[in-house]
């Protein structure tokens, strides 16, 4: 029975109920707001750029799922192509041909990919690749960089961004000594040294979990360099990046093809999916062709693959132009209104996804990307736009996922929004100083 009359609800009365039953009254911590104080909204629906929470309030929102929507929540193609796989039945345990048109999206629109695994998750994704890559190459060490978030497995928690950051956790805790022993982490935008036990150099070709900081020029085509050189396989995680920024993703976008990728978010449509893709030759190594274990009850799951197939058949050229421009209005306009609300910030950008740094110089690393967030800006801003009607996420080292449902009014509207609550965090902050 429910405790709590849903028509009067609150979000306060929901979050009361949510942690009654719910660790922390969440499924993920970074939507908790711990990092940022006070009680979440409770979302009764999302349609378009709008989410509705459980009282009627309205939101503009630049989560938008973490980036698992790009074309705005309950896009009328995606969920008819969801209801209509639903119809035949929503899990069998036998393979289905929506699994393979998913499939085959992925290799038409990535250049360099021959075969894909379907998972069920991001973090399976990666936590897959890293097996792949030590079980071809038999060796066992991997180099991450600091602030990159792959997801939540051991091995790969080490220095981590996302909400591990924002709630300043210590990744190693229940996370056994050996199981990250092999795990080398190396600032972000730097080379590393790479020997002959390292195994796989994975990076987010964009970082977008310690805010948004985008590759150097020349980084990753580097990595790639000495990853060929060293015989390691270089993973690029694709998670957020795979078919955002731009129809190839981020290999695309800066012309350096990985040894494998790993995607997630987009590719599901907004139902849970995660991939790993890459050339015949590596992939094949996966069981059954091979004898690298990977499994799924769900994977290729038919509702996943249909809205993922729907979302990636909508995309085209003409999307990535207009995506890229609506986050040039929103980059140009946030770093005007903040400036002249008298606040340093950065506001880095690589095509339509974007970050808010609160500092002087550009952010290139973690360090960096710590050093402005500990200035205890962001929870500031975050409530003075929640306030007036704009979600942001709430953690510092989240990004902005502006999508094709955002308008030009959209954006106008977050950019006015912006001044008044740029002005009104700079006089808490200081107030607070
Ligand atoms: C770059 C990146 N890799 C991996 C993951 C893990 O994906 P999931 O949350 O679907 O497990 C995420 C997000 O959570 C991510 O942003
Ligand atoms: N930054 C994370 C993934 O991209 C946010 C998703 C989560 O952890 O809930």
């Amino acid at each position: 029975m429910a405790l709590i009359d849903e028509e009067h609800i609150t979000n306060e009365d929901a979050f009361q109920r949510a942690c009654a039953s719910l660790v922390g009254g969440v499924n993920s911590p970074v939507r908790s707001f711990a990092a940022v104080g006070g009680v979440p909204f409770f979302v009764a629906g999302g349609h378009g750029s709008y989410l509705t929470d459980v009282e009627g309030r309205r939101y503009l929102d630049y989560i938008q799922s973490y980036g698992a929507i790009i074309h705005g929540h309950g896009n009328p193609v995606v969920l008819s192509a969801l209801t209509e796989a639903a119809r035949q039945g929503t899990t069998f345990g036998a393979p289905t041909l929506g699994e393979v048109e998913l499939a085959e999206m992925i290799q038409q629109k990535v250049s360099g990919v021959d075969l894909v695994r379907l998972t069920s998750s991001g973090t399976e994704a990666t936590m897959t690749a890293l097996r792949l890559a030590r079980g071809v190459t038999n060796r066992s060490k991997i180099v991450k960089f600091e602030g990159c978030y792959h997801g939540h497995s051991d091995a790969l928690l080490a220095a981590s961004g996302s909400g591990v950051a924002s709630l300043g956790l210590p990744a190693s805790v229940g996370v056994a000594p050996n199981a990250v022993a092999d795990t080398i982490v190396v600032p972000y935008n730097e080379l590393p040294p790479i020997d002959e036990t390292v195994a796989a150099v994975i990076v987010e070709p964009v970082a977008a979990n310690m805010g948004l900081v985008p590759a150097q020029s020349g980084f990753l085509q580097e990595l790639r360099s000495l990853t060929e050189q060293s015989g390691a396989l270089l993973i690029f995680d694709e998670v957020i990046t795979g078919f955002r920024v731009a129809e190839g993703g981020a290999s695309a976008l800066y012309g350096v093809t990985p040894d494998l990728w790993c995607f997630g978010k987009i590719i599901g449509g907004g139902l849970p999916v995660g991939a790993v893709a890459g050339p015949h030759h590596l992939m094949n190594h996966l069981a059954p062709t091979g004898s690298v274990y990977q499994a799924g009850t769900l994977s290729g799951n038919p509702l996943a693959t249909a809205a993922g197939s729907a979302a990636l058949r909508l995309l085209n050229t003409a999307s990535y132009r207009m995506l890229t421009g609506r986050a040039e209005q929103l980059a140009f306009g946030l770093t005007k209104v903040i400036e002249e609300a008298d606040l340093a910030v950065q506001v880095q950008r690589v095509e339509s996804l974007l970050g808010i740094f609160f500092a002087d110089e550009p952010v290139t690393n973690y360090r960096q990307a710590v050093a402005s967030v500990e200035r205890g800006i962001y929870p500031y801003f975050f409530h003075a736009m929640l306030k007036r009607g704009i979600a942001l996420a709430p953690g510092p080292y989240e990004v902005l996922f502006p999508g094709l449902a955002h308008s030009v009014d959209d954006v106008d509207k977050t950019i006015d929004v912006a001044s008044a609550a740029a002005a009104e965090a700079r006089e808490r902050w200081r107030r607070a100083g």
